[in-house]
């Protein structure tokens, strides 16, 4: 047995995702939690409802989920962590909540975050916090007494983030039939936002022209492409584009789209594209769907080859970052000095969001951050 790792002050970790539906009858009353309050088209609800109709009504989250869950079981027990690992969703079961009251139950008292969004952005981290000042509030209701909830800091640049994702390309690359592959472009995707939540992402020093949601985007994909370079010898031609467009046409998001890219690629020349999702932690809807389906198609019908590269999912590498980073951060809270494991330009994010970080806007009480109304 390895020498046991301590996660003092902490005594449980929460994974707390996104959630999905598990079977056709859960597909409409999903969409309504996710949105509820959110002013999304009746119309884009329907469209969006037909995705995961044509897979079976399935969203793949919740199975993505339940690996990172063994994975990250597998590695803290081989490496003598023993910390237990609850699960929690903001938009469907295993709800927040009711995994949070569970944890309150079993006595559990420090709680550390993991949420399944590796980057800066109101969507990405301070609505997950507004979700559990709210699940905070319902437990206090119930006269229950309030662990203490800190969220681990984006790992977007983490080694146990980045190399997978690396492999993932290098692997798409050469998938590609050889006449094309010295020519491919890559084009890294993320999720669009409105482009005044990008411009408000991050610390307030932070805001402005993307903010650190696109900053953050823009250091991993270089350090993709500046790795895939070393390993074959051959620079790739990059960008940052956008999926999963949603909201009213008239509200300006991040652009361009990937399908719109698809089509400025092709007229332009290039023989074969890879589209890396780094925006994503794992295959869910927004991967198989608007990229292995949507974008897929528009490309076929371009004939253009592409090809889709894997995200992190249940890597080990990105389990052993998880515990790599749940032991920097309990270092931290002990006073210890630690050296942050960090890959890029921008070095390793701020433990604690500050005041101002990812506002929103309508502002709502938001957990785990220096503006948080809960120890
Ligand atoms: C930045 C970002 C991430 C990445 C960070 C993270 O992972 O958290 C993300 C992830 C996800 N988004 C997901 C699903 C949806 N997102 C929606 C709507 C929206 N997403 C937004 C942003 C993001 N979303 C935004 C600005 C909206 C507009 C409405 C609003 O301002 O709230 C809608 C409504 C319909 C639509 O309009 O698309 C759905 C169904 C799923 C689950 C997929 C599955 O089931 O497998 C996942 C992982
Ligand atoms: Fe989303």
């Amino acid at each position: 047995m390895p020498d046991a790792l301590d996660a003092t002050p902490y005594d449980a970790l929460l994974l707390l995702s996104f959630g999905g539906p598990e079977g056709p009858d859960d597909v409409v009353p999903f969409l309504e939690n996710v949105t509820r309050g959110r002013g999304i088209p009746k119309e884009r609800l329907k469209e969006v409802g037909q995705h995961y109709f044509l897979f079976g009504g399935v969203s793949p989250i919740n199975d993505q989920n339940r690996a990172l869950l063994d994975a990250l079981s597998k590695d803290f027990a081989d490496h003598g962590l023993d910390l237990p690992v609850y699960w929690g969703n903001r938009n469907w079961a295993p709800y927040l909540t009711d995994t949070l009251r569970e944890m309150v139950r079993d006595g559990r008292r420090r709680i550390l975050v993991l949420a399944t969004s590796a980057y800066a952005s109101y969507s990405g981290c301070r609505q997950y916090r507004e979700n559990l000042a709210d699940a905070l509030a319902t437990l206090e209701a119930e006269g229950l007494e309030l662990p203490r909830i800190d969220k681990l800091r984006h790992y977007f640049n983490h080694p146990g983030f980045v190399e997978p994702m690396i492999d993932g390309v290098l692997r798409s690359l050469a998938d590609l039939p050889d006449a094309v592959r010295a020519g491919a472009h890559i084009a890294f995707t993320t999720h669009s936002v409105p482009t005044a939540a990008a411009d408000a992402s991050g610390p307030a020093e932070r805001h402005g022209d993307g903010g650190a949601y696109v900053e953050q985007h823009l250091d991993v994909a270089r350090l993709i492409a500046d790795a895939v370079r070393e390993r074959t010898g051959v620079g790739h031609p990059w960008q940052l584009v956008y999926q999963s467009r949603s909201g009213a046409p008239h509200i300006p998001w991040l652009e361009p789209d990937i399908c719109d890219h698809l089509q400025e690629q092709h007229a332009a020349g290039v023989p074969a594209v890879v589209m890396a999702p780094i925006g994503f932690v794992s295959d869910h809807m927004e991967v198989l769907y608007d990229l292995d389906t949507e974008a897929d198609a528009k490309a076929a019908e371009l004939g253009l080859p592409v090809r889709r590269s894997a995200t992190v999912g249940a890597d080990p590498r990105f389990a052993a970052a998880i515990r790599e980073l749940v032991l920097e951060r309990s270092s931290i809270e002990r006073g210890q000095d630690v050296t942050p494991c960090v890959l890029g330009a921008l070095g390793p994010s701020h433990d604690v969001c500050p005041v101002g970080c990812c506002p929103a806007r309508a502002p709502r009480p938001a957990a785990a951050g220096a503006d948080s109304p809960y120890a």
